[in-house]
């Protein structure tokens, strides 16, 4: 018997059921037909497209019974009276997901941000996609806006919703997922900030100096060991934690001026992304205020006190009979008997010590101050007290000096574009092992022509007449 005649005899039961003989007929013609049906389809179509067809049919059955049980989750603009920074996140999480796959998109840019920002406008539903878990969310405009921002903004909100079988998974692992992810976006976009103490309060403005690792010109091993220094130091929190050590690190850089020791605080604080706080103490006029300025530094900042040797405020005690404030700044270690003790930082007319002001720091961060970095710079290390050196308060010393080696190949890069090699290359770098020339020399006469090969001529003409001035000064 074929489908067709099956079917027919079929339907020709169909019209002549009247009995229940005739309604076995027609279960028997039924039974018959399947069992064609059957045989045909797997004669003549494969067993993968099968299998590929039922597992699609099986998931669309399986979602169209899925369908009333997805549940919703409102996110709003405010909670409580203040931004939820659920919706911050999400308004930062979601395009950064969908800009590839969304239709309609917004683009604005604000004056502090450095790059056109995108946002969701609300028109279409964008999907996200989480291990197994689709996530459908949808921008909307409430209607129950509170009154306090009502003049101002249409509060929004957005919807997310998903299939309630996923609820634990969403609500204890996707949530944090796109916290965490705009936490990480945030830390990269990140305007890094300078704050200078003015008297009692800090100044804050943008940290605008381009200085990086890559632009500085300094020895690659000294480059690497600073990286690596700074990379340890943000592993070792734990460490930190175990031993019950604040968790800071302080650095000494040294050497003649020019020679790039606020380049490379800058260079820190943009690998690190954190802020800098330009500790100048003339401008402190009294110890409270300095206390306070001190309170109110943030975690995952480097504090800098330039130039430590020839601040003004630094006294030896027995010439100015300055007053220690041994109360304001506790100093109860061995230090306390050593030559630095005598030299006191000055604030109108009451004194410190400078270990003391450090022991202060410990204090003040031993209780929950996190990735704090204290970087002391001078041009004469020999005239800091040992004291001051000794590992916990200086845990690492860097000296930066003349610029020697293959060092000017980067200034060559930066300010002159050269890549790779150049002719004169070799000769400069000769002439730069003779003679004593810092980096902010060597920047300034590059500088002095555009033309990148009269620059470098014009440049090795000025570190001979350099090497004769040194070969007659020594002659003297
Ligand atoms: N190692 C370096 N790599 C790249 N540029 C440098 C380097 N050193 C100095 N420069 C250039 O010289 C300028 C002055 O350098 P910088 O202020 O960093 O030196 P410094 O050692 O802090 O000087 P000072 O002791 O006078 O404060 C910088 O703006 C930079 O252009």
């Amino acid at each position: 018997m074929t489908i067709r005649a099956s079917v027919e005899s079929i339907s020709s039961s169909f019209m002549n059921v009247r009995s229940a003989s005739s309604w076995f007929e027609v279960y028997a013609a039924f039974s018959t037909f399947m069992m064609l049906l059957r045989t045909a389809l797997n004669d003549l179509i494969p067993h993968q497209i099968q299998s590929f067809i039922f597992s699609k049919l099986k998931t669309l059955l399986s979602d169209r019974q899925h369908n009333h049980q997805e549940i919703s989750i409102e996110i709003t603009q405010f909670w409580d009276g203040q931004t939820n920074q659920l919706f911050q996140a999400a308004q930062e999480y979601l395009p950064a997901r969908i800009i590839n796959s969304c239709k309609s998109l917004k683009l604005g840019k604000l004056p502090k941000h450095k790059n056109v920002v995108v946002a969701m406008d609300g028109k279409e539903e964008v999907v996200d996609q989480f291990e197994d878990i689709k996530l459908k969310w949808k921008l909307e405009t409430s209607k129950n806006e509170p009154d306090h921002h009502k003049s101002l903004y249409n509060m929004q909100l957005f919807i997310l919703s998903f299939d309630e079988k996923h609820r634990d998974k969403v609500m204890n692992k996707y949530i944090s997922h796109v916290l965490n992810t705009y936490q990480t976006m945030k830390a990269e976009q990140r305007t890094i900030k300078i704050h200078s103490l003015n008297s009692r309060y800090w100044l804050t403005s943008d940290l605008t100096h381009p200085a990086s690792f890559d632009t500085l010109a300094l020895d690659p091993k000294k480059k690497k060991d600073i990286i690596d220094d700074l990379d340890r130091f943000l592993r070792r929190k734990d460490l930190y934690n175990k031993v019950g050590k604040p968790w800071k690190r302080g650095y000494l850089l040294y050497g003649p001026p020019g020679t790039g020791k606020s380049s490379l605080i800058a260079a820190m604080a943009n690998y690190l992304k954190f802020d800098v706080y330009d500790l100048e103490l003339t401008s402190v006029h009294s110890n409270s205020d300095l206390m306070r300025a001190l309170r109110d530094t943030t975690n995952r900042s480097i504090i800098v006190i330039e130039d430590i040797d020839c601040n003004k405020e630094v006294l030896v005690r027995s010439t100015t009979n300055s007053v220690r404030l041994t109360n304001s700044f506790s100093d109860s270690d061995s230090d306390s008997d050593s030559d630095f003790d005598n030299k006191a930082v000055e604030v109108k007319g009451r004194s410190f010590t400078l270990s003391g002001l450090l022991n202060y720091m410990d204090g003040l961060w031993s209780s929950g101050g996190e990735e704090r970095i204290i970087i002391f710079t001078t041009n004469h290390r020999e005239r800091i007290d040992p004291a001051l050196l000794r590992p916990g308060r200086m845990d690492k010393q860097i000296h930066l000096s003349f610029l020697k080696g293959k060092a000017f190949r980067i200034l060559a890069s930066n300010y002159l574009d050269i890549e790779g090699d150049h002719p004169l290359f070799e000769q400069i770098e000769g002439l730069l092992e003779k003679i004593q020339v810092t980096p902010a020399i060597v920047a300034e006469q590059l500088m002095r022509n555009e033309d990148p090969e009269v620059a470098l001529e014009e440049f090795v003409k000025f570190l001979q007449e350099k090497e004769v001035d040194s070969v007659l000064l020594n002659c003297e």
